[in-house]
């Protein structure tokens, strides 16, 4: 194991170290207590959406074995632990009604975190929208701005002065580009039109929630985006296009509205006659100013043009001289510290957290001899946290770095097939086991990043 401290990558004082999660790949139990369905819950019972025919129903069992998930996040030496609230749990007809017994699941995690001494990061919704507001449009229908407000406002007032950090939304583009523009994510709609009415009220329902919070709430609130950086696939000025229009309708298209930009240019000409505008109230709601931003990292892109490719008209090139890990994710650093500095600059220096960075890779299903070592991930750690702390060095407000993810968990339509933990999850007997690289991490941790 790790023993000394180089002390070349030590992080400020203060930095937040925590792992992250969500509450559909982890907490099983979606029904129990009163909770509403949501429409993972549909998505993921509905044949032939998910590998192997996976579901949510048992995940991790965290909703039963928080208390043990608690205890291996000390010992993981978390300062933090970044989760999400299941919507329907809480409002099992995602307005309306309140379940008791679904917030009060909760209330006890965030006063175990806090008597563990660590620093709940909550997360309002990570895809797992309640399946009665689907049926009244989900995302495509512009009440949901509200709907989303007073869903916040109820966790906003029941954990004041416990829980300080807020996220809203995880990751708008996933929500639209997976469930709304290709389909492999739920609701599974496959529609340009769609995807620009769904993305633009998630980014409205964003700016009523922070509204709220501002009257309600206390502590910090901010997005979590997933930002991908474009490289050209050479100089060529059609792959230089095909980069802008990539960047465009991944990177920008929710970053420069929340940074009172309006949408990218190249959105139109990535979506068409499906593209649309709205009136500029709307933009001033969204644009409402945040406290931090959230960045979930894992790899870049090399697009060049490809006029077949709809709607961006781009493809990535494979990289085929570095590692890709087991979702086909090239390995490369670099990028993380090129992202940071660009997020720095496009937020005009607002403060950030990596809140999400990982890696998926062959594991076996069950622990040898209490290990599971797992060399491919422990080297993909140490590398982006360099790339992380060189971004500090270039002046970049980084706050913290939530590893992606605390347990193996249901990789959405991927199912349990890839695992992302740093703590090992055999599904069979639900045993957890410390990664060797959840060990080197509580090293990292216990040291500030002295012994990277
Ligand atoms: O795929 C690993 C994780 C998911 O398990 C998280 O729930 C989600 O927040 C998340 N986002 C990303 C990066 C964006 C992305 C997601 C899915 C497919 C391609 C890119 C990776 N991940």
């Amino acid at each position: 194991m790790i023993t000394k401290d180089t002390g070349n990558y030590l992080f400020p004082e203060g930095f937040l170290w925590g792992a992250a999660t969500a509450a559909y790949q982890i907490e099983g139990s979606s029904m129990a207590d009163g909770a509403g369905a949501s429409i993972w819950d549909r998505f993921s019972h509905t044949p032939g959406n998910m590998r192997d025919g996976d579901t949510g129903d048992v995940a991790c069992d965290h909703y039963n074995k928080w208390r043990e998930d608690i205890q291996l996040m000390k010992r993981l030496n978390l300062q933090a632990y970044r989760f999400s609230v299941s919507w329907s749990r809480v409002m099992p007809e995602g307005r309306g009604a309140i379940n008791e017994k679904g917030l009060a699941f909760y209330d006890r995690l965030v006063d175990g975190l806090l008597e563990a001494g660590i620093e709940p990061l909550c997360t309002l919704y990570h895809w797992d929208l309640p399946a009665a507001l689907d049926d009244r449009g989900g995302w495509l229908n512009p009440d949901i701005a509200d709907w989303f407000a007073d869903y916040g406002q109820v966790l906003f007032e029941k954990f004041k002065g416990r829980v300080k950090t807020w996220g809203t939304i995880n990751e708008p583009w996933v929500i639209v580009d997976g469930g709304y523009l290709h389909g492999a994510l739920a609701p599974g709609h496959r529609s340009a039109f769609e995807a620009m009415i769904a993305g633009h009220n998630i980014l409205r329902a964003h700016g009523a929630a922070v509204k709220r919070f501002r009257q309600v709430g206390e502590g910090d609130i901010g997005i979590v985006l997933n930002i991908e950086p474009k490289y050209p696939a050479s100089d060529r000025p059609e792959d230089e296009a095909a980069r802008r229009r990539a960047d465009a309708q991944m990177n920008r298209w929710f970053l420069d509205p929340l940074m009172g930009r309006g949408y990218p240019q190249e959105l139109e000409d990535v979506y068409g006659e499906a593209y649309r505008d709205f009136p500029q109230a709307d933009f001033d709601l969204i644009a409402q100013p945040t406290d931090w931003m959230g960045l979930n990292w894992y790899t870049r892109s090399v697009p060049e043009n490809a006029p077949d490719a709809w709607p961006v008209r781009a493809r990535p090139v494979k990289q085929v001289q570095h590692a890709h890990t087991e979702t086909g994710w090239e390995v490369y650093p670099p990028a993380l510290t090129d992202t940071l500095v660009w997020l720095h600059e496009q937020t005009n220096g607002l403060p950030l957290m990596i809140t999400e960075n990982g890696s998926a890779w062959y594991d076996p299903p069950h622990a040898i001899d209490g290990r599971v070592h797992d060399p491919m991930r422990v080297e993909y750690l140490k590398n982006h946290l360099k790339a992380a702390h060189d971004a500090i060095g270039k002046g970049v407000d980084l706050r913290g770095y939530m590893a992606w993810s605390l347990l193996d968990n249901l990789e959405w339509s991927l199912g349990y097939s890839k695992r992302f933990g740093i703590t090992h999850v055999n599904f069979q007997t639900q045993e957890r086991t410390i990664k060797d690289s959840g060990l080197l991490y509580a090293e990292v941790i216990k040291s500030n990043g002295g012994v990277l």
